[in-house]
């Protein structure tokens, strides 16, 4: 597998600018590629992204563009838009983009419409590309910092994987391979879902005691729904799952977390939506979490919960009382 030295990184958003640096400081050549043309514009003049990670002063040697074609012409791909944008933007690779580049979907989250995974999407639209999943406990902010950091990078070809690792790794930025794609991929997305339940938390004033049990009994909805669709359990116990989930659940620069202790404290979500430009994940990935795990016979109680009270109006308190006056079961998966 020969080197990867040129990097296009599709989506300039918080994540996909972080992840620029990151290739940056691993010695790769950046092209990232933004949809905004005043982002185009801030990295390449002030090497900020304003919009998106704002205060962080960006290598100068990021070039940015708004050409689909110019940033597909690289080695391997970074695919950082948000989950239900990450079709589109692969329908619109697919005539530029030559089939031998290694595709990497950095998005987390499982599209509204057909209940697919992204790698799913991805390969309706790309069938030729070789897929990886990168994901794990990574906030933009720290990664594009230099701040130590650890993910799982999964590819079904080992080749590919290790090519991967070489050239995004770095010090900073430790990648563990995997070849579980999908389980790389239901952490990653079921927890923004459960990250707006412990905002809700903390914005009602539950306790941390209560954090701690949907963090617990999260992770046996991640791993119930996990093991359905033919994940292992050690990926979702690794950085992807359990990492992340503990990440997301545990601080308020989660945009998840932030959107549920909004909701906690009695704001509408269409408000708390309204004054941001930044993507919570978990809003549009709980309908979809909920609709899949009826289709598998998964019972995902904490998720159902969110769901209800994002896409059907219901109660918080009465969606609180519910949950806590459920049937004692063992505990397990
Ligand atoms: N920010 C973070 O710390 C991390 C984010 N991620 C994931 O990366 C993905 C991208 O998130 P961020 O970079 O944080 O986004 P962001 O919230 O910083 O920015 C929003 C992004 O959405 C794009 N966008 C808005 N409307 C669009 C449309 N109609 N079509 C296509 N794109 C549109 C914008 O161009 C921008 O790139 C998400 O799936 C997120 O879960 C993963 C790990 C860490
Ligand atoms: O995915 C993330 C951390 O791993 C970022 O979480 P938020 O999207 O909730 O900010």
């Amino acid at each position: 597998m020969r080197g990867m030295q040129r990097i296009g990184v599709i989506g300039a958003g918080a994540w996909g600018t972080a992840l620029a640096m990151a290739a940056g400081r691993a010695g790769r050549e950046v092209v990232l590629w933004a949809r905004e043309p005043e982002v185009v514009e801030g990295v390449n003049a002030s090497h900020e992204n304003r919009p998106f990670l704002p205060g962080v002063a960006l290598d100068p040697a990021i070039r940015a563009t708004g050409d689909l074609e110019e940033a597909a012409a690289a080695d391997a791909l970074l695919l950082v838009t948000p989950a239900q944008h990450l079709r589109a933007a692969c329908r619109a690779l697919a005539p530029v983009l030559d089939g031998t580049v290694p595709v990497v979907i950095c998005a987390k989250g499982i599209e509204l419409d057909t209940g697919c995974l992204m790698t799913d999407a991805a390969q309706a639209e790309l069938p030729d590309n070789p897929l990886a999943v990168l994901s794990g406990p990574t906030f933009a902010a720290e990664v594009a910092a230099g701040l130590p950091t650890a993910v799982t990078l999964a590819c079904a070809d080992a080749a590919v994987g290790r090519a991967l690792v070489d050239a995004l790794g770095g010090r900073s930025l430790r990648p563990y391979l995997s070849d579980d794609l999908v389980g790389a991929q239901v952490g990653g997305a079921v927890k923004n879902v459960l990250a707006i339940a412990c905002g809700v938390v903390e914005g009602r004033r539950l306790g941390d005691n209560a954090r701690a049990a949907l963090i617990t009994r999260g992770l046996a909805e991640i791993a119930r729904l996990g093991l359905a669709l033919g994940a292992r359990a050690e990926t979702l116990m690794g950085l992807s799952g359990l990492g992340d989930l503990t990440l997301t659940c545990s601080s308020l620069q989660s945009r998840n977390m932030s959107l549920g202790a909004a909701l906690g404290q009695g704001r509408r979500l269409a408000e708390v939506l309204g004054e941001r430009r930044s993507v919570a994940e978990g809003v549009y990935t709980a309908r979809a979490v909920v609709e899949l795990a009826v289709q598998r016979g998964v019972d995902m109680p904490i998720c159902q919960a969110v769901d209800a009270i994002l896409n059907h109006g219901a109660d918080l308190d009465s969606v609180i009382e519910a949950l806590l006056t459920r049937p004692f079961r063992a505990e397990g998966v």
